[in-house]
Formats: structure tokens, sequence, C-alpha cells
């Protein structure tokens, strides 16, 4: 089984950074293989490219990267022509413009019927210095923020101390998803997708809250703003109405939520394979191979990991002896078929 491959949003006001960000991912990319969309190749960092810019046209770069350059429109042709079966990438990035909506970005990429693809999240890049006048300005730049499953409170190098604190206080007022301040777009690329061999191993070990940490100890601490992860264990099933609801509650600061689920005899004694990020959420039903637990790591910054460990404690069932019909009624609208 190959697993999806994700496509991150990535959006912000003109000039908070979006490009900088893109190229910090593409060159600290771990051995990601990093494709990206973007409205105008100007400004990306492309060091050898093989084919002569031309619009419309998925290049492969030296670096691994696969570079388009579309307008929304094109944006489902192009998934389909860089993400198809056998695809050689870890992720996609599609680059908004300034000016874009990004909603509406969003909303192309979950409704994008391509079987090889998932949604891998929102990020909305803010410029520290800017952030107040750009509100004050552009008042939808709040319900952005609000939408965004990752906010990167950029060029923080540009305010003192004390506004910086500000900044991020009023981003966190805002911002339901996680929180990152950075200098230069610096995030650590793996709040945002896993690591290759993470991907490629899917069918057959889930991510682990190892793989993250021995991932991140070879990172350059000081380089990129780091995330957090908790891993979640249960040997007894989890009742799949407390579940869907502790989902819908979006906790605070969690980005992506994954790995296997067991919903006991509710779920047909299947292995519900979890892929979350912010609110959006999928199943995909799968069958066991070893011994049946849930097992989940949860992605992000800012984690309360007593609190989110208690929530997810409280979704195991009481009575996992009675089928919750309605809970899987309601997990079906989720599962990917
Ligand atoms: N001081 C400072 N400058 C930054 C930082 N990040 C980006 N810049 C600069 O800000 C300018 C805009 O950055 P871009 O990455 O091009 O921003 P963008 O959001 O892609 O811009 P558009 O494509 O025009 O919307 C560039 O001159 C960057 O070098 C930062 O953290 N600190």
């Amino acid at each position: 089984m190959t697993a999806r491959i994700p496509v991150v949003v990535l959006a912000g006001y003109l000039g908070s950074g979006k490009t900088t960000l893109l190229n910090h991912l593409l060159s600290n990319n771990d051995g990601r293989r990093i494709g990206v969309l973007v409205n105008d190749f100007g400004s990306i960092n492309i060091d050898a490219m093989n084919v002569a810019g031309q619009v419309d046209v998925a290049m492969s770069l030296e670096n691994g990267c696969l570079c388009c350059a579309v307008d929304s429109d094109g944006v489902d042709r192009m998934l389909e022509r860089l993400a198809h079966p056998g695809a050689p990438l870890d992720a996609i990035v599609i680059e908004a413009s300034g000016i874009a909506e990004p909603r509406q970005l969003v909303r192309l990429v979950l409704s994008s019927q391509n079987p090889n693809i998932e949604f891998g999240g929102l990020v909305e890049v803010v410029d520290a210095a800017e952030f107040d006048d750009t509100r004050a300005r552009h008042p939808e730049l709040d319900d952005h923020v609000r939408l965004a499953d990752l906010v990167v409170v950029n060029k923080v190098d540009r305010v003192g101390e004390a506004d910086r604190e500000g900044v991020i206080t009023s981003v966190r007022e805002i911002a339901d998803g996680a929180v990152l301040a950075v200098e230069r777009g610096r995030i650590s690329p793996g709040i945002l997708f896993e690591a290759p061999e993470v991907r490629e191993s899917a069918g057959a070990r889930q991510l682990s809250f190892a793989d993250l940490e021995e991932h991140d100890d070879d990172h350059d601490q000081h380089m990129h703003a780091a995330y957090e992860s908790v891993e979640f264990t249960a040997e007894e099933p989890l009742n799949p109405s407390a579940f869907l609801r502790f989902l819908n509650e979006r906790s605070r600061g969690v980005y992506r939520i994954k790995g296997p689920i067991d919903f006991g005899p509710s779920g047909d004694e299947k292995r519900f394979m979890l892929h979350a990020v912010g609110v959006y959420a999928a199943f995909e039903k799968t069958r066991w191979k070893g011994e049946r637990a849930t097992n989940l790591v949860l992605i992000g910054t800012d984690l309360d990991g007593e609190a989110l460990t208690a929530r997810l404690k409280s979704c195991v069932d009481p009575d996992p002896n009675t089928i919750d019909q309605m809970g899987m009624l309601n997990l079906a609208r989720h599962l990917d078929t």
C-alpha cells in the first residue's frame, strides 16, 4: 500500500514570507521529495532546473522537487499530474498568491477526486511587524488565521521582544490551530509531513513517537522552530461517538493526528487508520495484522499532553459490547473508500 501524498496549502498576505518559508522547506527537506505548485516561478530558489520554465509543465528538479506554475483553475489538473500512483513525491505544497482566498484552495484540495492525495493542512504566514496594520486594512485576515491549521508568525526579527509577545498573543487569541513564531520561515518540516522512511512504511508500521524524536534529533534545533508530539495508546476499544466528539472539538495547538484506532465490535473489529489535520479527518478501514490497539500520535505546538491524554482516555468505551451504531454511521461520513 502506498501512502497518500499530503497536500499543504501555504497562504499569507503579500510579502508575509510564503516563498521564504517554501524555500526553507525545499532546502531543509531531510530527504523528503516535495512537489510545489506556485503562481510564479520567479522567486523560487531553483538551482538546477532540467526543463526551461514553461507554465503548466511539471518540472523535475535536481533536489527532488517537482515544480509547477498554475492558476487556481489548474490546481486539480496539476495535482493529477504530480500525484499519480508511484509518484516520486512525499509531499506537495501549493503556494497561494498573496491575495488568494485560502478557503477556495483548501476546498479544491478537499474536493479533489485524486485517490493519491490527502489534505495536508492550511498554513497561514503572517508578518509579525505588519500584523496589526494588515488586520486593520484587511479584516478577512482574522478569518484566515482562524481557519489555518498552522499559523506561522514570521519576521520576528523585525519586532522588539514586547511587540513580539503582543503579536503572538493576538494570533493565539484568534487561532484555533497550532502557532509557531519564526524568522525567515524556518519551521521544522516535521510538523507538516512525515519523514520519508515513515511514509514509505505506511502499510507495515505507524508513525511512532520514537520516529519523530529520532528524526528531530538530526536537526540543528536552533535552525527550526520546533513542534511537539504526544503519543496515546489504548488496549481497550474506543467509543466512536466519543472519539468523533474529541475530533470535532479541535484541540488547540494540534496540527495533525495519525494512527490506527480500535473501535472494537462497534467498528466491525476493523483497523481504522486516522489521518486528521485541523478539523478535517479521514479514516481508512484496513485489517489488523498484529495486536489490536489504538496508537495515535498528535503533532502540534504548545500541546497540553496531560489534558490531551485525559480527553483521549475518556473516549475508551465503557461498554464495548454494545454496538454504537449512531457513532459508526457518523464515522462512515469520514471514511476514505
Ligand atoms: N527581516 C525579515 N525579512 C524576511 C523574513 N522572511 C522573509 N523576509 C523578507 O520579506 C520579503 C518578502 O518575503 P517573501 O517570502 O517573498 O514573501 P511572500 O509572502 O512570498 O510574498 P508575495 O509572493 O509577494 O506574496 C523578502 O524580501 C524576504 O527576504 C524574516 O523573517 N525577517
